[in-house]
């Protein structure tokens, strides 16, 4: 396969660079560096306007596959919403003798659909024998959609870790739940693992659809249990159980009595309702529940004595039913209103065209009445609102039918929600149940109907307000979808609703929510919105939003996946790294104390156990950290595009001309004569290989090798995963180079056995130290790596190093001059440089197959240092005091706290920041610095 002209994957580019940042040449012969703040809020660097990226492709989306995971995935509890439930609602004095008097309650059943369990116990065993791990027990807690299961795994290692990894949508998206190994479960041969899911699905007709597998991770391998290849799948059902008869008989029978008692109520309020048409009936049945309430309060405890007291409370309730009557006009006129405006606004005409009867009722309606509202929303209805909403039972249904005015009457609005949802069926105006088929608790009775209206205007504001949103976004994405979306009733009521707020805003959203609803996690709410908000911060699209109408499916389906809050997120994050950076000052603080590295190196490459830790921690921050704030990713694909760039889109081609101009120039040559010169240089190996060869040293959990232009070979001293070599890159030694044709090497390179010991020389076109170099004690480990790395490239090969350094980018810019000096003394030349925020990314080319250094007279290998390379332990242990003795990974986490930086200016001679010419005090006091 010819390289040159083959088509690039796509969005190659798109990583390449830093947003804003203003990039030069490092020479003016050679490749460019570039300084910056790679900001935390942009994911992955933007293309910038420089010569080399003139023809790059467009920006693909800028976090590929969205990926999720539950909160004990971090070693957290899991999410517990808390829904909203008549139960919880106050109780009237004297009232609700049986807490569950009369109602219907949820219940959660699971149907699994490609298998069956438990297994025998021989077939259980079999199976974890032979795949490692196996599922052995899976079941829905009670009354819940808690989903409790248990993990059986071979005990091949002492690390190990057991992922259960889950999509709700047909693997478009996934999230990888840590299991928690159970105590003592332990027989030696076999370890137990529990997991624990919660659901909170929108229940479709099918019910809530689980996919899920297992994953087991150990220094041995990765092993999966997927239930023969066809995933575990199962269904999460929600039913709602009635009561039993005998207390529906007794509500009922306290109920009819009062019903007679107060049945001229219900037409005088029918008759006294608002003029709308559309109102009384809702009316009438409000005024019968309140009604019926008190007269359930009255016959529980405080009986009528005489026919007079029947009048006043008669005269009572007549005024009462009147004046919810005239809120209900208010507020059905304000949902009128709402699309009114809206609809005005897109069409712009003005807004105020209340109607009067709305304006009259909303001025009767003083705030305190407002408020109270609110109040009795948020202390108690909104279960039976989210319930009458999301129920699609028989008895709704018919009470549907038998109220056409109300449904008639927001039919107009239900046309314009069409549009948002796509669906016809969708965010019909919930009906009241019969008072004596479904009986409320008091508080939810009375504000019900008003509750209704102003909780569909929420849904509806939030439904328009999420596309808005999309609209917004989309806009700025280019993205674009053109499924149509649809939102079902019960999607949109897949999680409780805040109280009534007038505000779209999130966040008073939210603080309503504080304020109102403790009854609803709250966290688990925000976690939610965290979840947006995040969502957006990443510039991800939901694939189903359609951008041309901004419509979206809605996007509170999606609160069903807990989001572990930043937070405990960070908590574990901080551990991790911890691990890591235990290793890396465990080996400095020997190599201080012994100073003999190669005795020191020996005995740690034989602590397997330390050395497992940091390959799992390593890996699970970058599989779960670094890719979510996209920080890691960003190296990656950095190296990625570099590459591409230089073999496949000419930056070797120019670079080799500038090299064959200024060789002529230093010759003395007359520029006619020089372009008169024929571009000769390129490798013929380079031009015609098939694959990029690129050896990635310190592989950890193999990055690269999901990149299909590399032939990638990953080589560690302790492997995350099975496809890296184990090999320790200081000892590698190196033989002759192969005299082979490009594919003949290629055959070589995947044939490789493990472990590597030796390796041909010039065999890669690509060597990659991403995070390697500060695992190292001292300079001389880097030095040895470099040179390593010199012999191993092809001529022309590129050396891409990568170390982090969370600082400011000036701070260290005479420590990466220094760097810089001591590789291309090596027979490298830079080719590109860049600050991102955590981290600086160099790339070198290999010019000379000679090195050119002189170790006697020079101090190159020192010239290869770090900041920590001249702590004491004192200082070391100290490591926690900021600024003083960080460490790399410390350096990480703290810089995640901080913000875009602005540009320094740069010098253009040198392609560094200016003001890193003039050493900062740091600088000055770095002691190799003052050598050179
Ligand atoms: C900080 S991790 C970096 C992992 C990965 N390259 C990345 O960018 O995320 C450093 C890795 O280098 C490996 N390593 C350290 N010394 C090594 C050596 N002499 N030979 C091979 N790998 C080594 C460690 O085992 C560890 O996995």
């Amino acid at each position: 396969m010819e390289f040159v002209g083959q088509p690039r994957p796509s969005g190659a580019y798109s990583f390449l660079e830093v947003p804003g940042l203003s990039s030069l040449d490092a020479d003016d012969d050679e490749g460019e560096v570039v300084i910056g703040i790679r900001p935390k809020s942009s994911p992955l660097p933007r293309r910038r306007s420089s010569v080399t990226d003139e023809d790059s492709e467009p920006e693909p989306p800028l976090c590929g596959s969205r990926r999720v995971s539950f909160a004990d995935a971090k070693g957290l509890s899991l999410v517990q919403v808390k829904e909203f439930d008549t139960w919880d609602i106050p109780k009237l004095p004297g009232y609700g003798s049986s807490e569950a008097e009369g109602k219907e309650a949820e219940e959660y059943f699971l149907s699994p659909h490609t298998f069956s369990l438990p297994l025998s116990t021989e077939e259980l065993f079999a199976r974890v024998r032979d795949q490692k791990v196996e599922l052995e027990t899976i079941e829905l807690v009670p009354g819940t959609t808690v989903l409790k299961g248990v993990i059986r795994v071979l005990n091949i290692s002492f690390s190990k870790a057991v992922y259960v990894r889950t999509t709700l949508d047909s693997w478009s998206s996934h999230f990888d739940l840590l299991a928690e190994y159970i105590p003592r479960s332990s027989d030696s041969l076999m370890d137990c693992f529990s997991f624990k899911l919660t659901l909170v699905p929108p229940f479709g007709e099918q019910g809530a659809r689980v996919d899920f597998c297992l994953r087991y991770e150990t220094p041995e391998g990765t092993f999966w249990a997927n239930n023969n290849n066809r995933n575990y799948v199962l269904f999460c059902h929600q039913r709602m159980k009635e009561i039993p008869q005998k207390e529906n008989v007794n509500k009922k029978s306290c109920l009819k009595t009062v019903s007679q008692n107060f049945s001229s109520v219900e037409n005088i309020s029918a008759v006294e309702a608002s003029p709308q048409e559309n109102i009384p009936a809702v009316v009438s049945k409000q005024g019968e529940e309140v009604n019926t309430m008190k007269a359930k309060q009255i016959s529980d405890g405080q009986s009528l004595t005489s026919e007079e007291d029947g009048q006043k409370l008669k005269a009572e309730n007549r005024r009462n039913t009147s004046r919810r009557n005239r809120r209900k006009a208010a507020r059905m006129a304000r949902v009128r209103d709402y699309f009114a405006q809206r609809d005005g606004g897109a069409n712009g005409t003005e807004r105020d065209e209340s109607s009067p009867e709305a304006k009259h009722a909303a001025q009767e309606e003083s705030p305190k009445e407002k408020q109270s509202d609110v109040q009795s929303f948020s202390e108690g209805s909104s279960k039976s609102l989210l319930d009458a909403l999301h129920d699609t039972s028989p008895a709704h249904d018919n009470t549907s039918n038998s109220e056409p005015e109300k449904s008639e009457s927001t039919e107009n609005n239900l046309a314009d929600s069409d549009t948002l949802t796509g669906e016809g069926d969708s965010c019909i105006l919930p009906d009241e149940p019969e008072s004596d088929q479904t009986s409320h608790d008091s508080a939810s009775a009375e504000s019900d109907s008003d509750d209704e209206v102003e909780l569909y205007m929420h849904c509806l504001r939030a439904v328009h307000a999420g596309a808005q949103a999309t609209k917004d976004r989309n806009k700025d994405t280019g993205f674009s979808v053109g499924k149509r979306p649809s939102i079902s009733r019960s999607k949109l009521l897949s999680t409780p609703m805040p109280s009534i707020s007038e505000s779209l805003d999130e966040e008073q959203h939210l603080s309503c929510l504080q304020d109102n609803h403790e009854d609803i996690d709250i966290a688990a709410w925000k976690r939610g919105s965290n979840w947006q908000r995040q969502h957006r911060r990443c510039g991800a699209m939901d694939p189903r939003d359609n951008v041309e109408t901004g419509e979206t499916e809605n996007h509170r389906e999606l609160f069903y996946v807990p989001i572990p809050d930043e937070a405990p997120c960070k908590e574990e994050q901080e551990k991790l790294s911890g691990v890591v950076k235990n290793v890396h000052r465990k080996l400095r603080r020997k190599y201080r104390e012994v100073g003999d590295f190669d005795k020191i190196w020996r005995e740690h490459c034989e602590d397997e156990q330390t050395l497992s830790e940091y390959a799992l921690a390593m890996k699970n921050l970058a599989d779960n950290h670094w890719t979510k704030n996209c920080e890691g990713e960003g190296r990656i694909e950095w190296c990625r595009s570099v590459c591409q760039e230089y073999f496949l889109d000419g930056g070797m081609k120019r670079m080799l001309e500038k090299d064959e101009k200024s060789a002529t120039i230093a010759m003395g040559l007359t520029a006619a004569s020089v372009s008169a010169q024929p571009y000769s240089t390129i490798p013929s190996s380079i031009s015609q290989l098939g694959k990029m060869r690129l050896l990635d040293v310190g592989s950890c959990f193999n990055p690269f090798l999901k990149f299909d232009e590399f032939l990638t070979v990953g080589i560690d001293i302790v492997p995350a995963v099975e496809s890296v070599y184990k090999c320790d890159f200081l000892n590698l030694q190196l033989q002759q180079p192969l005299q082979l044709a490009g594919d003949a090497v290629e055959a070589f390179l995947r044939q490789l056995h493990n472990p590597i010991d030796a390796l041909p020389a010039q065999l890669f076109h690509v060597v990659v130290f991403s995070l390697l170099l500060s695992y190292f004690p001292s300079p001389y480990q880097r030095w040895i790596c470099c040179k390593k790395a010199h012999e191993l490239l092809e001529l022309h090969g590129l050396l891409l190093i990568i170390t982090p350094d969370s600082s400011h980018q000036n701070r260290h810019a005479l420590m990466m001059r220094s760097w810089r000096v001591a590789v291309e003394s090596l027979g490298f030349k830079r080719y590109k440089y860049v600050k991102y925020s955590h981290m600086h990314l160099i790339a070198f080319r290999k010019v000379s197959l000679a090195t050119t250094s002189d170790l006697v007279s020079r101090n190159y290998p020192e010239m290869l240092y770090i900041p920590q390379d001249f702590h004491s332990n004192e200082e070391e242990d100290c490591a926690d005091v900021p600024v003083q003795v960080r460490s790399e990974f410390e350096d990480d986490q703290l810089a995640w706290g901080f913000t875009e930086l602005p540009d320094t200016p740069y010098d253009s001679d040198s392609g560094e920041s200016q003001s890193s010419s003039v050493p900062g005090f740091h600088e000055l006091e770095d002691p190799i610095l003052l050598q050179s």
